[in-house]
């Protein structure tokens, strides 16, 4: 079990997510020079969970979510081998990636396993947890798209997550579509229904710019983890921002242990030049969260608008009509063709 808090100095413990969401933004071409120098930023800055992997997880390279630039492997070992003092996770959908790969992570020395499922599937998780606590590993869980349960299930599926070894069950917010108690709410059932068993983490989507007011909520319900991204670097308008966050927490008086101006420099200087672009609250972005789309079909629809010839914004509206999950990028192609078609 982990304690209740991480130290006396510390209110809750940040992960940043820019090498993992932010390769969706980045269509999953991070270089390893780009990870070495992000990866040596954050740490200086005190950010204590680096999570490094293609954006979708272990073994996410493939024709279905995109192609990775380097080898998610090679970019985990290099991140080991930049930081001094921050812990190296990695994420893992089941049935994306395999047990092997959880072992491979482990062998290039990361110390924290994510395992991710829609939030009404946990128990698909099982043996991976089992098996990273084998390994030594810290346990992590997501429960994608958190926003499509009510608390009391949601906390039903975390309480599955944590019989199997899971030690912190997060409320992801894969849409951006949570809003202010609607974080609150589901983090309190989560920390009623576990206890001392787990911690209790959230994990935000900036598409109703809510991302750091969520994330504070989060907190004050008992969150004791909070992931976010330097720069949003993340998919749809990214992730809770990191600096932001961290610049709030010092004022709340919650301590984060993450050195506020080291991190702005880190956001602007190291960060940003590895961005394609800023990610942004437009149009599509604001849909997902108003629709409750996952955020990382945002790529996706931007260029099955552009080959189809089609609406971006009305994939992204269909998608949530048919309440998609990740893993179900290929319905994004099926909408895309439907809307050429009736458009004929
Ligand atoms: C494909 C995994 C997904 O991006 C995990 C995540 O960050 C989320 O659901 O928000
Ligand atoms: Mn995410």
């Amino acid at each position: 079990m982990l304690p209740r808090r991480f130290s006396a100095d510390l209110d809750l413990r940040i992960t940043d997510s820019s090498l993992r969401d932010g390769s969706h933004a980045k269509r999953h071409q991070f270089t390893a020079a780009e990870v070495r120098s992000i990866v040596e930023a954050l740490d200086a800055a005190g950010v204590p969970v680096i999570e490094v992997t293609h954006g979708d997880g272990l073994g996410g390279s493939s024709f279905t979510y995109g192609f990775s630039h380097t080898p998610e492997q090679e970019l985990i070992a290099t991140a080991v081998g930049a930081a001094r003092r921050a812990k190296i996770a990695f994420l893992m959908l089941p049935g994306v990636g395999v047990k092997d790969d959880i072992l491979a992570a482990a062998d290039h020395g990361a110390a924290v396993c994510r395992i991710a499922t829609h939030c009404t599937e946990a128990d698909i998780s099982a043996q991976h947890f089992g098996l990273a606590r084998d390994r030594g590993l810290e346990t992590v869980g997501f429960l994608m798209m958190a926003h499509s349960l009510p608390p009391e299930a949601l906390a039903k599926q975390g309480r599955l997550m944590a019989d199997a070894g899971c030690q912190c069950v997060y409320v992801v917010d894969s849409a951006g579509a949570l809003v202010l108690d609607q974080v609150g709410d589901r983090v309190a059932a989560l920390v009623a229904e576990l206890g001392d068993d787990a911690q209790v983490g959230f994990h935000g989507h900036e598409n109703l710019g809510l991302g750091v007011a969520n994330s504070v909520l989060a907190a004050r319900a008992g969150a004791t983890q909070i992931d976010g991204s330097t720069r949003r670097f993340g998919a749809g308008a990214g992730n809770t921002p990191v600096e932001a966050f961290v610049g709030v927490c010092d004022k709340l008086g919650i301590r984060t242990g993450v050195d506020f101006f080291a991190i702005v420099d880190a956001a602007e200087d190291v960060v940003r030049p590895a961005m394609p672009e800023e990610c942004r609250l437009d149009r599509l972005a604001l849909i997902m969260g108003y629709a409750g789309v996952y955020s990382s079909f945002l790529k996706h629809a931007y260029s099955l608008a552009e080959r189809y010839q089609v609406s971006g914004a009305e994939i992204l509206v269909r998608a949530g009509e048919r309440k998609l999950v990740g893993g179900q990028e290929d319905q994004l192609i099926d909408i895309a063709v439907g809307l050429a078609a009736e458009a004929r």
